[in-house]
């Protein structure tokens, strides 16, 4: 798997004109690798997102998977998001086997498929139960493996753990990175939480505040990611630092833009 993406570009039309959302995006993930993208709200990361996984369409530039251009959404790139998306009539194990129904996978193997992944998701004894009697966290890890299931060159995940509190988000992330490890997927993940982008990723792109351009591509190397405690070693804090500033001074550049633009317009 080898995911380009060469100087993209989105903008939307609004009622106000035109709203550049990204501009110049250029980047790649290797196989096997997890990569996460960090910026402000509003920094263009959820239309990024919506562009790889071809739900919506640039306005220029391309993304390839495996050399091919992406036109629209497709089984080799899984979709997690921040909000439930399970079906609240069916079952655990017909919402992991549902995406193996619309492929055409025969009924037995989509069971089998369906309740190997479960098994990895931790959720065997939750196969029959309805997604309401489940908690963020299990439902959040439903959307996993139903996206697994699928075996998707890539796994693109929209701030999965967003809408989690802090204790089970610190236990998703860890519990994704096993995942990460036993499966070999390659994973893109959307947050705008940057210890969580430090704590999950092998490297990391910042995006700047609007519109969204790649401020800065980190390589982060930690000594251990298996022990949460990592997160108070100086080489992470050196990281967290290193990004929080870039975002910072991306804020107060743009928070000058606004100043400058509200004063040019209050002399007019
Ligand atoms: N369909 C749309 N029509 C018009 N503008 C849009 C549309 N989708 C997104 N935008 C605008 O594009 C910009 C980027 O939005 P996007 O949701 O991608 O940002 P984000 O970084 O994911 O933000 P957040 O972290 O708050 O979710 C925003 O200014 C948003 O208002």
């Amino acid at each position: 798997m080898h995911l380009e993406i060469n100087q993209l570009q989105k903008q939307f039309k609004t009622k106000r004109g035109l709203l550049t959302a990204l501009q110049d995006i250029s980047l790649h993930i290797e196989e096997g690798e997890f990569v996460c993208a960090v910026g402000a709200s509003g920094s263009g990361k959820s239309t990024l997102l919506r562009l790889i996984a071809g739900l919506d369409t640039p306005t220029a530039g391309e993304i390839l998977v495996d050399g091919v251009r992406v036109t629209g959404p497709g089984s080799d790139r899984g979709m997690v998001f921040q909000s439930y998306t399970l079906y609240p009539w069916m079952s655990v194990a017909e919402n992991v086997e549902f995406g193996l129904k619309l492929q055409g996978v025969p009924k037995a193997q989509r069971k089998q498929q369906a309740a190997y992944y479960l098994e990895v998701v931790g959720l065997s004894t939750f196969t029959k139960a309805l997604p309401k009697e489940l908690s963020g966290g299990m439902k959040q890890r439903v959307a996993i493996a139903r996206a697994l299931a699928s075996k998707p060159k890539i796994l693109l995940m929209d701030e999965p753990f967003g809408a989690l509190d802090v204790q089970t988000k610190e236990a998703m992330q860890q519990f994704l990175l096993e995942i990460w490890r036993s499966t070999s997927t390659t994973i893109f993940m959307i947050t705008h939480d940057v210890e969580e982008a430090i704590f999950l990723s092998q490297r990391i792109y910042v995006l700047s505040a609007r519109p969204g351009t790649i401020r800065r591509e980190l390589q982060i190397q930690l000594p251990s990611k298996s022990n949460p405690q990592i997160k108070r070693h100086s080489t992470f804090q050196k990281y967290k630092d290193d990004v929080m500033k870039l975002l910072y001074e991306d804020g107060m550049q743009t928070n000058r833009i606004c100043e400058v633009q509200s004063s040019v317009m209050g002399n007019r």
